[in-house]
């Protein structure tokens, strides 16, 4: 596949912003208004037809290079298709990340008729991580160079060959190494379906969409926690586990065969006319000449990277990724979201949580478990409601406080439990189930609450937050921190409880949650209701926290008064 030359192409920006301008001067101004154009709402062909885009002069745009045409329609059932399919990826993470835990468990000495050690456990358990890790520092150039789509597609092939080797496995190493295939296909999966989503969204609900890709996620876990407890007593039951994984990556792949990639893409290969059909399927009620408008408008503001080969490419939009102010500043806030997210300690409940309701008293662990995987599934779904409604940045910082104090309780309480660690064996100095155990399984099932409505969810955004030119290396960035956190707490968790105590790691880790409040307050800005290009601007000459929350503010308002805005079509929206 090539790169797409710009000197080829048949736009050139000057012209094309000629040619923007007078169609907004004569056009889309009958009523004679002057200067920039902030907004109208009247159709193109002047008609009546249900008004469908808002013109919007975009914050801090210095050199006016800009006006952004948005669309402003409801979904469409294409949309909503394209979500679905992609957000397939989210379910194949969170199951493959999920299951392993009753697998483990149910294994027994089916792989080289022997039972499994514990330094065997971690590897089966990291290899997945470590396998995500190393293919999302790829993915996202290789979703430049040859597609979203067909990108999912190879992570589809390697979820079949990563499960049949597992299914077949008689010996540790080839269990392992099916682990690790598996691995690539989440890593890849995890970081192009919300990017793939995000591209396709209309900007008033991106937001949500993305969500579901987390829905499917946090679902996955939770189907897989459920399905591993019902087979944990079948004969060879955890190899029934791991096959069930190939049916939905089987559909995701057949229905890819015959859906498109993202306009985005397109357009940065230079396929403009794959462009603008795709984007007119999305949009069936825009006008043609306005789907030209936006697909202009996507080029004008999306010049590609030069570079005469893909290693100078990559070099290249890694440097342009830290040297350009906004990039660096997307990049700032994408990894740091992420490895908020893992840091902060929600993965060691997921992988743990099992021994820890053991260690305070719980027989039936795994029923525990389940009902903090399902309240991490609800939350996520209060997320969906709330992520664009409220906003990403509001849900955070009522998120990290909540999760902070979470567990400051439970390190209170595992202070009261006495709990300490000789070797691998917990020992426990009021035993049995106490209150301070319940206060534990309470905070907990909180914690997670309060994590999947905020940080569990939202670092998911990534993509809106680097434009095009940057977006495959930049989202590389921040899945490699997430999924290098993910390594790095599996690996060391057990570790923590037995040298700083299990009151000590829940103070570490609340600490740390305290300090991302800080982070997101003074870093993170409103971008629900924004369009990708406009996360630009915000972040153009600092994080912008208060111009973002006005123009968040004001995307909403616009949204909610159409009606009135029909009546009233010129206001000034954005001020710097
Ligand atoms: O957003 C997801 C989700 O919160 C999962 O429950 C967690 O296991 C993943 O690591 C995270 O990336």
């Amino acid at each position: 596949m090539s790169w797409h030359d710009e000197s080829s192409s048949p736009y050139d920006a000057s012209e094309l912003r000629k040619q923007k301008e007078e169609q907004v001067e004569t056009e889309l101004n009958p009523l004679g208004h002057s200067g920039s154009v902030a907004m109208f709402e009247e159709d193109l062909d002047g008609g009546d037809a249900e008004k469908d885009y808002v013109m919007i002069k975009p914050v801090n745009d210095e050199d006016d290079t800009s006006v952004m045409i948005t669309f402003n329609q409801g979904i469409t059932p294409f949309i909503l298709t394209l979500t679905f399919v992609a957000s397939i990826s989210g379910f194949m993470f969170g199951y493959d990340t999920g299951y392993i835990s009753s697998a483990l468990v149910s294994i027994g000495t089916d792989l080289d008729n022997k039972e499994l050690t514990y330094g065997d456990r971690e590897i089966i358990t990291a290899a997945t991580s470590l396998g995500a890790l190393i293919s999302s520092i790829f993915a996202g150039t290789a979703a430049d160079v040859f597609g979203r789509k067909p990108c999912i597609m190879f992570s589809n092939v390697m979820f079949v060959i990563g499960a049949i080797l597992q299914v077949t496995a008689k010996s540790f190493w080839q269990m392992a190494v099916g682990r690790l295939i598996m691995g690539f296909g989440v890593g890849i999966g995890s970081l192009i379906s919300p990017l793939f989503i995000s591209e396709i969204a209309p900007k008033m609900i991106r937001g949500r969409l993305t969500v579901i890709n987390s829905l499917w996620l946090t679902g996955g876990q939770l189907i897989a926690y459920g399905c591993g407890a019902g087979l944990t007593h079948v004969n060879n039951g955890w190899r029934i586990l791991v096959g069930l994984s190939l049916i939905p990556t089987c559909i995701q792949f057949g229905f890819f065969v015959f859906l498109p990639d993202t306009p985005r893409y397109y357009l940065m290969k230079g396929n403009v006319q794959r462009a603008s059909e795709v984007l007119q399927k999305s949009y069936p009620e825009a006008t043609e000449e306005l789907v030209q408008l936006k697909v202009n408008e996507m080029i004008q503001l999306n010049q590609s990277i030069p570079g005469k080969n893909i290693g100078q490419k990559v070099w290249n939009m890694t440097k342009e990724l830290h040297t350009k102010p906004a990039n660096l500043r997307a990049l700032i806030i994408g990894c740091g979201l992420q490895g908020i997210q893992q840091f902060t300690g929600w993965n060691s409940l997921m992988y743990f949580s099992g021994t820890i309701f053991e260690t305070v008293g719980f027989t039936n662990s795994s029923a525990v478990s389940i009902i903090v995987s399902g309240t991490n599934f609800i939350f996520t779904l209060v997320a969906f409601f709330a992520i664009d409604k409220i906003g990403r940045r509001k849900i955070l910082l009522i998120g990290l406080p909540g999760m902070t104090v979470s567990l400051v309780v439970c390190s209170i309480a595992f202070h009261f439990i006495g709990i300490t660690f000789v070797g691998n064996e917990a020992q426990v100095l009021h035993g049995g189930f106490t209150s301070w155990g319940i206060v534990i399984i309470v905070f907990i099932v909180i914690f997670a609450g309060f994590y999947a409505l905020g940080i569990g969810t939202v670092p998911w955004q990534q993509s809106e937050l680097f434009p095009q030119n940057v977006r495959g290396v930049g989202t590389s960035f921040a899945t490699a921190t997430n999924w290098a956190g993910s390594l790095v707490i599996a690996s060391t968790f057990l570790t923590m409880l037995q040298n700083i105590t299990p009151s000590g790691t829940f103070a570490f880790f609340a600490s740390l949650a305290c300090l991302s409040t800080f982070f997101c307050y003074f870093c993170y800005p409103e971008l629900s209701g924004l369009e990708l290009e406009e996360v630009q601007t915000i972040l153009k000459d600092g994080f912008n926290i208060k111009a973002s929350m006005v123009l968040a503010k004001k995307r909403k308002q616009q949204v909610a008064s159409r009606e009135k805005l029909k009546l009233e079509p010129t206001h000034e929206i954005i001020e710097a």
